[in-house]
């Protein structure tokens, strides 16, 4: 807990703050963390919200910036106490080159680094994936896994490469003297599939459901266990990681954690009908309705036509071999590391995360009318 010498002392900077998770993050310190005196939202492209909490007791500071720039890095990071690096490229569907996501994602990271340790900011916490670990590329299951669950982590795709390079970055960066000549204090979170107000994958598959009549046809076995868990609780794990990271930089510098919370082991579509069942839509099918290999072959089919048609549009339909492998594969973890290192304890019951994403996807349907 904060000590009174310390209240309202720390400078806060996040990266991505604008995006899914980082809004979420941003609104969680506000909220949550006593200590914060200003607090700095980086990102790419700034949101209108961000008006409204400038009015607050704490000092909002907006800073419209790219990561993979280096000097407008490290003029965000100076003077800041913890940085929160959420910012990065989420493409698991083509829609830009595997060398963009490189650079924002493993470039952008070596720059929020290195800004680090040329100003003298001594603690960063890392939004990394549960992708650094898997599904890897044999589609072997995880099922119900901790951080030290032996897997072989094997990537092709661009988008986990480029997790596992950026995390393996900050690990390595603990440590590291900064200006001033003390330790950088790293950690990397691990998230599985986020969801929750504003997650824009969720409010595709209702738009679909939609456009279907009211149906969504199962393609992916019941069976087939994906992990998931409340953007909420994601955001409360940073809130309380970047706390934490202060007081016990030995035990926690250069670990990392999966976040998870309650919410209950099942598919992708199982688990997306918690949501959008109570909104009118119905899943058809208590087994695939399609084979298998017929899948597999119209993902292959809409990456040939994303090639083909890339001169003319971007065609990036959320089936491709990559995507059709993740949902196809079980991966999820079971673990209390992040509560014996920290104390993290899910603020967001089950029943309350679902309850909120419920009420947001039926906003998201009131404003499509
Ligand atoms: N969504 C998930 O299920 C999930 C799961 C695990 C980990 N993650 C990680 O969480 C982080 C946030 O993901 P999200 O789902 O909120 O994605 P998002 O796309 O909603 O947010 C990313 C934010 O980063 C910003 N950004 C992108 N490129 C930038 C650049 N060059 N410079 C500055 N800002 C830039 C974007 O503008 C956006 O606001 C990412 O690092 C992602 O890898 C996401
Ligand atoms: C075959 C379709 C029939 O309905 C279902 C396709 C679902 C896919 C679009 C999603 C299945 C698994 C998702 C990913 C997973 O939840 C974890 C992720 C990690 C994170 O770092 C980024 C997002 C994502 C890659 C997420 C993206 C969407 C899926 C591939």
């Amino acid at each position: 807990m904060a000590d009174s010498a310390q209240a309202q002392k720390l400078v806060y900077l996040v990266t991505g703050g604008c995006g899914f998770l980082g809004e979420h993050v941003v609104r969680m310190l506000l909220q949550q963390e006593p200590q914060l005196r200003e607090l700095r939202i980086f990102d790419l492209h700034l949101g209108p919200w961000l008006e409204e909490l400038k009015t607050g007791p704490v000092q909002v500071t907006a800073i419209q910036g790219d990561v993979t720039q280096a000097h407008e890095v490290a003029a965000a990071v100076a003077g800041a106490h913890v940085v929160i690096h959420t910012a990065g490229l989420v493409d698991v569907f083509g829609k830009t080159s595997p060398e963009t996501i490189h650079e924002v994602n493993v470039q952008g990271t070596r720059n929020v680094i290195e800004a680090c340790v040329q100003t003298g900011t001594r603690f960063l916490v890392y939004t990394s994936s549960m992708e650094v670990v898997g599904p890897n590329i044999k589609g072997q299951p995880f099922y119900r896994g901790n951080e030290n669950t032996p897997y072989e982590a094997v990537h092709r795709h661009p988008y986990p490469c480029s997790k596992a390079l950026a995390e393996q970055l900050v690990l390595e960066a603990n440590g590291r003297k900064v200006l001033g000549g003390l330790p950088l204090v790293t950690c990397a979170l691990r998230p599985t599939g986020i969801y929750g107000e504003g997650h824009q994958i969720m409010r595709d598959f209702y738009h679909q459901g939609l456009r279907l009549g009211g149906r969504l046809f199962r393609a992916i076995p019941a069976s087939v266990e994906h992990g998931r868990v409340y953007v909420g609780n994601v955001a409360w794990m940073h809130v309380l990681v970047a706390r934490e990271l202060q007081h016990r930089a030995a035990l926690m510098g250069g670990q990392v954690y999966f976040c998870y919370d309650n919410s209950p082991y099942k598919s992708y579509e199982d688990f997306n009908m918690e949501f959008l069942g109570p909104c009118g839509l119905r899943l058809v099918g208590t087994r695939p309705l399609l084979p298998y290999w017929l899948l597999l072959f119209l993902a292959a089919l809409n990456v040939l036509l994303q090639w083909l048609l890339r001169p003319l549009l971007l065609y990036a339909p959320l089936l491709n071999p990559y995507t059709l492998a993740m949902a196809n594969t079980t991966f999820t973890v079971s673990t209390d590391k992040a509560r014996r290192h920290f104390g993290y304890e899910p603020l967001f019951s089950w029943e309350e995360s679902r309850t909120r994403t419920i009420r947001w996807v039926q906003a998201v349907e009131g404003s499509a009318q």
